[in-house]
């Protein structure tokens, strides 16, 4: 694995050092050691099951819910080991917060979407200033305001994914996971959340799986590429982590520069 020493100066928020992931005994992922620095959009990209979910799962202990998974390594947030016995998954689970593919609102009011998360974690302040608050942030608090009690579902698909985003930021999390946060949104609601993951690192670090290169580029202040290898089994490894200019422009790894280039699938001579 490269990676630039300059990030050694950096605030590193989350730490990997020799993590590996096993599905039922078998490696989905060796090995991947990664400095998140703190603020920074970090994208997660790579072919189909090079394990970039994995990974983006074993940092809020979601694995922990997989039967038959099984996460060897250090995980640090802050410094801290994620996985040690005294840290509650709930807990982390605030501070690292997570937006998947589809948008999964609950079928609850828009209000309640956010408000509910708040009770369960016992939030004692202002809860209606924390929804108009969250829902400030990803800038959806003047399309909603007006209908706060509507059902979140009535809302259109980049807007429920908006939700899903101030349900996580209501929690205040320090880190937010996006597994495609795009995927299944319209190339408007696309550039939408786009532009809110560049707003949103101001006072978050996020770190996104795509498999749009482009909005990998946009988007991201680093890049990890993410490969198949091995002969039979084929094991999910980083092959190059570092700035997203010199990933996409200048990588040190022929097969960085194989997938970004859209060279990956011409046969070899
Ligand atoms: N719950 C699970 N049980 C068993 N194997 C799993 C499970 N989840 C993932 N895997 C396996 O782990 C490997 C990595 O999968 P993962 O979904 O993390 O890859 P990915 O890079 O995110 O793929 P994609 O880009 O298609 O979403 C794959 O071989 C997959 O089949």
């Amino acid at each position: 694995m490269q990676s630039s020493s300059r990030q050694k100066q950096k605030d590193i928020v989350l730490q990997t050092t020799d993590v590996s992931v096993y599905y039922g005994g078998q490696c989905a992922l060796k090995e991947v050691n990664l400095e998140i620095p703190r603020h920074e959009v970090v994208g997660f990209i790579g072919p189909s099951g090079c394990g970039k979910s994995t990974l983006l799962r074993s940092f809020n202990r979601l694995n922990d819910l997989v039967k038959g998974a099984k996460v060897t390594g250090l995980i640090t947030l802050n410094g801290k080991n994620i996985n040690d016995d005294a840290v509650n998954p709930v807990e982390l689970r605030q501070q690292i917060g997570m937006v998947f593919q589809r948008p999964n609102p609950f079928p609850k009011s828009i209000y309640d979407n956010i408000a509910v998360g708040l009770k369960v974690n016992g939030y004692r302040g202002d809860k209606d200033e924390l929804v108009e608050y969250s829902l400030r942030q990803v800038g959806l608090w003047d399309e909603v305001k007006d209908r706060l009690k509507k059902n979140a579902l009535t809302l259109s698909g980049g807007q429920q994914q908006r939700l899903c985003i101030a349900r996580a930021i209501a929690l205040q999390p320090e880190i937010i996971l996006m597994d495609e946060p795009c995927s299944s949104l319209d190339p408007i609601s696309t550039a939408r959340i786009e532009e809110l993951i560049r707003e949103l690192q101001k006072n978050y670090t996020l770190i996104v799986v795509t498999h749009n290169l482009k909005q990998a580029s946009l988007i991201c202040d680093r890049v990890a590429f993410f490969d198949l290898e091995g002969e039979e089994t084929k094991v999910g490894h980083l092959i190059e982590y570092d700035r997203t200019e010199i990933i996409f422009q200048r990588p040190s790894q022929i097969a960085t520069q194989e997938y970004v280039s859209g060279r990956r699938m011409r046969p070899q001579l």
